[in-house]
């Protein structure tokens, strides 16, 4: 099985409000994307990886890979304007010899080996694996007009990455414009019409967002 993953890291932070992309701000002394990008190397020394990053990007990712001696081998190509451009511009990159691919955030560093592995084992049996996490607040929705109402969160899941796919399929499906209801992959993949499997993601598998969450995931970092 010839598999591969794309990290996308071609966003420009705004919600952390730093002078730098949230990708390349340091956790435990390090880029929180060589973090990301090493764990999907543990999982498999021989994964292809490629790594979408801003287009202006290219020269600083190349000196922050000298200045941490990072020598996880990686492919680097140019993001887009959203996510989901970024998403299409990485499968354009991938040749017809990969069977599966796992798509996954740069900036979710704590997802676990065994997380990478069951997604990839769900989607050689099903053609697809989100990973997701129960709630563990309480849910309401708004209505239009003022007020709210009980939801049964057991309903529901929080979606994480790593999504992944069979190549061919997930190919097809972005080759549509984009929508507004694309806020991730399986939207993409079940715009065609395709039931997309579920996986248990792992609670640590945040999505470094806002500055508090920095915090944690150095707090994170130190329990590994
Ligand atoms: N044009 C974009 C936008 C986002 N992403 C990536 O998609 C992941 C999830 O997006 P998000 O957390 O929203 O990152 P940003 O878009 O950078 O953050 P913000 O919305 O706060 O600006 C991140 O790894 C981000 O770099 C991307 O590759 N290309
Ligand atoms: C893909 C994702 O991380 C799944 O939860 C999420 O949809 C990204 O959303 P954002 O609006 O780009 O933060």
């Amino acid at each position: 099985m010839n598999n591969c993953a794309i990290i996308v890291a071609g966003g420009s932070g705004t919600r952390m409000g730093a002078p730098l992309p949230k990708q390349y701000l340091e956790i435990g002394g390090k880029p929180i994307l060589m973090h990301t990008l090493s764990k999907f190397l543990k999982f498999s020394p021989k994964i292809d990886l490629i790594l979408v990053l801003p287009s202006p990007d290219m020269d600083l990712w190349k000196s922050l890979c000298l200045q941490h001696e990072f020598t996880v081998k990686h492919t680097v190509i140019s993001g887009g304007k959203t996510r989901f451009q970024s998403v299409k511009n990485g499968l354009a990159a991938l040749g017809e010899d990969h069977d599966l691919v796992a798509i996954h955030d740069g900036v979710r560093p704590f997802v676990s080996v065994e997380v990478i592995k069951n997604s990839f084992i769900e989607a050689q049996k099903s053609g697809s694996a989100i990973a997701v996490a129960p709630l563990k607040d309480s849910l309401r929705k708004l209505r239009v007009h003022g007020g709210s109402h009980f939801q049964d969160r057991q309903q529901f899941r929080l979606v994480q990455t790593p999504q992944t796919f069979q190549v061919k399929k997930i190919k097809r499906a972005f080759q549509i414009d984009e929508l507004p209801i694309f806020t991730d992959d399986a939207t993409v993949y079940e715009h065609q019409g395709w039931e997309v499997s579920l996986i248990s993601g792992n609670p640590e598998n945040i999505k470094i967002t806002t500055p508090e969450d920095l915090d944690y995931a150095e707090y994170l970092l130190s329990k590994q």
